[in-house]
């Protein structure tokens, strides 16, 4: 097929684009290099705890696949929660509307791993990206496979996404959350206990503990968000991976509940979809124009990227990229 069929902007446009990106993403390079405030890295999964926070990169990606990138944008890191847009993209794709009576679309106003709310709602999750929510993908994911199948379902099919075949799990993380993630066994038993889990905690967790490992470059990653810009049609290969209205609703889920309590904030200063990961990762989707993974380990109190989501502001602003 044509890689000129999937072009959303014109050449012309296309070109003022990346002169652009060509001035402002050295200028935010050169901004964030300088601040010695940078939040904290993750404590709870010891790997996490251990990267280094001075750590920055970032890479765009046209949908003429064209790559811009900066800093650390080829370094790998643990893309954590940022997996859930991709399980939630294979549970739809399993399920269909069906997956919406066993998790709500709402954003939930709390943390990520916040356990209040799920008893008080008998076992349904706020939405498919706060800890609870993603288990309940996980599981649907599972359906009747061995976690190991169902770990290299996802795995490759963020793979194919990426169109990289060297995206792997980092082993090292797996098994630290597998040892440490006492908050998500708690989670995934009230599940089960009100009948929304249909396989065993342990072995849904296998496979939500290991989602969460996957690690990718900023590049991968912005190249596999990639099917979020073009109306599901990933730029790359031109495979329709999702119908059109199915990639703006994931987008939807995105804006309202990719930052978990911090939703409204990322909308009110970057103001596109956007899917955040405790290993301080971001990707962002700027419909029709750009898939962006942002990455810098330091955390703000909501467990979201603080210099990550810095560089969005910036890069939005600068771009004037908003859906609003
Ligand atoms: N916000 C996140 O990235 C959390 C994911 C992490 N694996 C957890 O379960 O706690």
């Amino acid at each position: 097929m044509d890689a000129g069929h999937f072009l959303l902007m014109t050449t012309d446009q296309l070109a003022d684009v990346k002169f652009r990106l060509s001035e402002v993403l050295p200028q935010i390079a050169a901004h964030l290099s300088q601040r010695s405030e940078r939040g904290q890295v993750a404590q709870y999964i010891p790997p996490l705890a251990r990267i280094d926070p001075g750590k920055f990169g970032m890479a765009i990606v046209l949908n003429d696949n064209s790559v811009h990138a900066i800093g650390d944008a080829q370094e790998a890191f643990s893309i954590q929660s940022i997996s859930k847009v991709f399980a939630l993209t294979l549970a739809l794709g399993k399920l269909g509307d069906g997956l919406w009576r066993r998790v709500g679309r709402e954003p939930s106003g709390d943390a990520f791993n916040s356990i209040v709310l799920l008893e008080h709602e008998k076992g349904i999750p706020r939405n498919p990206f706060i800890n609870a929510g993603a288990i309940v993908t996980s599981d649907v994911l599972l359906a009747s496979h061995e976690p190991r199948e169902t770990i290299g379902e996802i795995l490759r099919f963020v793979q194919f996404l990426a169109e990289d075949s060297d995206i792997s799990i980092d082993p090292f993380v797996a098994q630290a959350e597998t040892a440490t993630g006492f908050g998500n066994f708690a989670l995934a038993n009230l599940l089960k206990a009100n009948g929304n889990l249909q396989n065993l905690p342990e072995q849904v967790l296998g496979v939500y503990h290991h989602q969460c490992s996957i690690a990718m470059t900023c590049r991968q990653l912005a190249q596999a968000g990639a099917f979020l810009v073009s109306e599901g049609r990933n730029p790359l290969n031109g495979f329709q991976i999702v119908a059109p209205e199915r990639a703006r609703r994931i987008n939807a889920l995105m804006m309202t509940c990719g930052h978990y309590n911090g939703s409204g904030d990322f909308a009110y200063r970057v103001g596109v979809p956007a899917k955040s990961g405790v290993g301080g990762g971001v990707l962002a989707i700027v419909p029709r124009i750009a898939s962006i993974a942002v990455w810098s380990p330091g955390l703000n109190q909501h467990g979201n990227s603080l210099l990550g989501t810095e560089a969005l502001e910036m890069l939005c602003k600068e771009m004037r990229w908003s859906v609003f």
